[in-house]
Parts: structure tokens; sequence; C-alpha cells
């Protein structure tokens, strides 16, 4: 076989043609036939889709029409706010950035810690258990305060008894459904920015004042636990930004949380607080975003199963999308979204190492990377589904066919291969739950048969796909080497990403064995 079509895609699409790219035979020499069972096609994205980030990848950045503010905006993330000697310490980074531009910086803030997977817990032990117990979270707010100095009564206590409240009733009415998901981990960034809020206020004397996003303008759509920022926040934060912040107010926002246009309060999905930023930035103008981690910015891959990943200096909009997209927790996905739209920089930094100039995101590269690879990212756990048409449909009707199905589920097809008339994909398992996988297969089945096989991990090489011959042959060289089956292969549409699927169980060891062939020397 000396043919192949590569691509990937997340945005929704429609087919074309399949457009086969010629790759040199020599590039795949020393590697068995058997070693990829999937091939991918060519599929352009629909030019009337609806979906955000084709406009976002598509268009040139905007300039705000409006006066630039030289702010910056500041989100700190959990990890940055473990406790109250965190807090202190991004205190004082706040503080840092006030001296340096002599503007107060908008400080986003997410919740302190692991406090939104205990509100989860916390959750579903009131639905299932029937017992009702925020201790952890009473302790950390509370010894947040007595360490801080301040009034635990008026701070946090309001808060902590909607919460209690809020539990027992999951309790008696035995329900959690995804929007009271939503308003039960909103304690968590409600509680954040009070304490923070009061702590500079009290002890460095500025003039800070703690918000809801939604009382700034962000409003969403109903898809609660994963919501939308509708396009009329931009506006409305501004206006609201305007009445509410004075411009010599310290605002502290709440990160990851909205409102409906009901009024019921929705996440913009986990890790949103970066899209909080992102869209707080854009909105005002600011003249950068800096988001802040517990790592020295973006590393080459996740510093879990690499220690020694090594800080990535630059990298594009698109480049940070295709990484977050296919499992790099470091940063939303969507965030890069409204920072491209108006071509504000965000810069990604270290809470504990703040002299570190941590990772650059901007829309163009100024210099090309001499590294063929930017970075490796890995997404675990997704199911591959094998499709097989089983009705005469040409290829136009049965993807027509097949993508109405997912599309009207609202699940998102992750890598793609397509032959005429088969078609094997990867899902996101957090994208669906049971009962759609079953929906999923009813419907399939009447067009086609259909094979879903879980645990199975892909493997993304953010990169120049313009080297993609070299990129692929060195690739494939560890894989064998490390008797690695990559069971499916996608070279992204976007130009910044080729994708490999092997089993989950040999994720590790393949992003071990990529990292090491395409970091050995930096
Ligand atoms: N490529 C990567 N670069 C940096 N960090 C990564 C990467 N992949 C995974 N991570 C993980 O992301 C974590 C930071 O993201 P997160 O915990 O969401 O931060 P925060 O809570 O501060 O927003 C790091 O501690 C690191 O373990
Ligand atoms: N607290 C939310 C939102 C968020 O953005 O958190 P972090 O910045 O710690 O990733 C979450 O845990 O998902």
């Amino acid at each position: 076989m000396s043919t192949y079509g590569f691509l990937t895609t997340h945005h929704p699409f429609e087919v074309k043609t399949h457009k086969l790219k010629m790759v040199p035979k020599q590039s795949f020499l020393q590697v068995p036939k058997t070693h990829f069972r999937r091939w991918a096609c060519s599929v352009t994205p629909k030019s009337n889709t609806q979906s955000p980030l084709r406009e976002v990848f598509s268009s040139e950045p905007k300039q705000p029409s409006y006066q630039k503010l030289d702010r910056v905006v500041c989100k700190f993330g959990g990890s940055s706010l473990a406790d109250a000697g965190r807090l202190k310490e991004v205190g004082k980074l706040v503080r840092m950035q006030l001296e340096k531009t002599q503007r107060y910086p908008v400080v986003v803030l997410s919740a302190m810690g692991t406090t939104t997977n205990e509100l989860l817990q916390a959750g579903e032990l009131a639905l299932k258990e029937g017992i009702v117990d925020i201790s952890s979270i009473r302790k950390r707010a509370y010894q947040a305060c007595e360490e801080l100095h301040l009034s635990k009564e008026d701070l946090v206590d309001p808060l902590l008894t909607t919460l209690d409240q809020l539990l027992l009733g999951i309790k008696f009415i035995k329900e959690l459904s995804p929007r009271t998901k939503d308003y039960l981990v909103s304690f968590g960034e409600r509680l954040s920015v009070r304490i923070f809020a009061a702590y500079l206020r009290q002890s460095e004397g500025l003039p800070t004042e703690p918000f809801d996003a939604f009382d700034l303008g962000f409003v969403t759509n109903s898809h609660f636990t994963n919501a939308d920022l509708l396009e009329e926040s931009f506006s409305r934060i501004r206006d609201c930004f305007e009445r509410l912040v004075q411009q010599h107010t310290l605002a502290v926002v709440t990160g990851f949380i909205a409102k409906d246009k009901q009024g019921n309060i929705t996440t913009l999905g986990r890790g949103g607080s970066d899209l909080t930023a992102a869209a707080l930035g854009a909105a005002l103008g600011c003249s950068e975003v800096q988001v802040w981690k517990d790592v020295d910015g973006i590393l080459s891959t996740d510093p879990r199963i690499v220690s020694d990943a090594i800080p990535v200096p630059f990298v594009t909009f698109q480049e940070a999308f295709e990484m977050a997209y296919f499992g790099a927790k470091v940063l939303h996905p969507i965030a890069m979204q409204p920072a491209m739209r108006h071509n504000i920089p965000i810069r990604v930094k270290n809470s504990y190492n703040p002299e570190h100039p941590g990772t650059v995101i901007k829309s163009r590269r100024e210099h090309p990377s001499e590294n063929p690879v930017t970075a490796i990212s890995l997404k675990r756990k997704c199911h591959l589904v094998d499709i097989e048409s089983t009705r005469m449909l040409g290829a136009h009707g049965f993807l027509a066919e097949l993508f109405k199905v997912f599309g009207e589920r609202r699940v998102s097809i992750d890598v793609i291969a397509t032959s005429e008339v088969s078609v094997s994909l990867t899902l996101d398992p957090k994208a669906f739950d049971t009962r759609d996988k079953e929906e999923l297969e009813v419907e399939l089945s009447k067009i086609a048969s259909v094979q879903f096989s879980g645990e199975k991990a892909i493997i993304s090489l953010v990169s120049n796909v313009s080297r993609s011959t070299e990129i692929l042959a060195r690739a494939m060289q560890v894989l064998w080497k490390e008797n690695i089956d990559v069971e499916m292969i996608s070279q992204g549409a976007s130009k910044f990403n080729i994708s490999f699927i092997v089993e989950d169980t040999h994720a590790d060891a393949a992003v071990r064995a990529l990292h090491g062939e395409f970091f050995r020397h930096s």
C-alpha cells in the first residue's frame, strides 16, 4: 500500500471527496503492514457550520472597536489556590502585577484546590446514600478564613448554609440533574472569590470587590455542565463592567460559572475558568490574559507521564487548541477562542515559580520551530466505533445519515477514518452517557453494522504537518520498536496535528517513546 489519506476532525463537517495524499513508500518501508488497520480520508469543514470554533479558526483576528484597556486578566486555577498560604502567594502576584502596570488587573479565580470534585462527590453521596456531608468543603473554607483573619460568619457561612440545604434537597428529592449539579459546583468559585477579595481588602488594603460572573454579563445557553457562552455576553460584560466596576476597583470574578437566560446557574465545562478569563480579556480589550498554573507553562507533554517534559516557550492558538482538545489538561480547549478572535495573547505562568517566563500563546509564529513536533498530548479511555454500511447508500448519503445520528445527540467525534461505506471513529466517553450510547447503537444499526470498543487512547503530535512524512516515519519506527500497534492514524485537517489510536494500556509507553524521539536533544 503506498497511498494514504489522513485527517482529524472535531468540527462539524461535510465529506467532500476522498482526496488521498501520496506518501513516499520509503517512509514506511521498515514498518510491517499489519501495523495500521485504519486510514483516514479528507474532510472539509462545512462552510455554514454552527460551530463556534469554525468561526474562530477560519477568521482573521478582529481588532476591538472599543478602547483597549491596558489591564491584564490574571486567572488562578485550583492548583494555585490550595490553601490560605497559597492565597497569600497569589495576593503577592496580584500586587506585583499592579506595581508593574500601575493598573488593577482583573482577577479570575477557580474553586480552591479540589473543591469542585468534593462538591460533586457530596452530591452523589446525598443522592445515593442519603448522607449530607460538606465537612471537607467547610474545613477548607474555615481554615482559610482563620489563617487570613477573616470573619467566617459574614463571608462563608451564608453560602455553606445554602449548600447544606441544597444537599438535603438532593437527598429527599433523590434527583441530581445536570442543572442541579451546576448549581452545586458553583459554590466552589463563589466561596473562593469572597475569601480572596476580603483578604486583599483587609490585609493588603486594596479596593477589592468580589463578583459572580453572571452579575457581570456572562450568559450561556442551557446545556448544563458544559454550557456555551452566548455571543451577547461580550457586550453585556463591557456594559456591566462600566456600570459596576469602578476604574479604581480590583474585581475578583468567579471563573467557570454563568447563568442561562432563565436565570439558572450554568457552568462552562471542567476547567472552564480559563475560558472566563479569556472572555473577560476579549470583552474588555485587555492587553494580555495570564493563566497561572502549577507548571512552567505548557509542557512538551503531560508531566505526570514524562517527568522531564520541557516547557514550550511559544505556541499558536491553533496548536494550543489542538493540544487541549486532544487531552492536555493544562488549558480549557475553548479558552483560545475569544483571545484569538480579539488577538489578545495568553500567557501560561507558574504561580509556584513566577520568575519563569512560561508559555506565550499568540496568533502567529514569528520563526518556524526547528523541532517538527511542538508537543504531544494524550486523550485516554476513548471509544473506537467501527461502522459499516448495510444499505446501498453512496458515500455522501451514508455519511450524511451517520453524522446526523451523532449531531442530533450532540456527541462530537474526535478522530475519524472513512472509506466509501465504512467508517471508524473515536468518541470521548465524557461526551456521552450509557443512554446516549444505547441510543447511538439503536439508531446507527438502522443503517449500518456497528461495533463499539472501549479503552483506546488518542496520542496527538501537535506538529508542523508540512513535515508529516518525517514525523510519521520517525513515530512509526519508535512505536514499532516498542511493539505498540497503531489501530488508526489520522492527520489533522487543521494541519497542526497527527493522531494515533492505540490500546489504552500502551498509551503511557507510547507517549514516553515518542517524547524521547522528538524531544531527546531539547
Ligand atoms: N502538556 C501539558 N503541559 C502542562 N501541564 C499539563 C500538560 N498536560 C497535562 N498537564 C497537567 O495540567 C495541570 C495544570 O492544569 P490544571 O490542574 O487544570 O490547572 P489549574 O487548576 O491551575 O487551572 C498540570 O499540573 C499538569 O499536571
Ligand atoms: N473549578 C472548576 C473550574 C476550573 O477552571 O478549575 P481549574 O482552573 O482549577 O482547572 C473545575 O475544577 O473544573
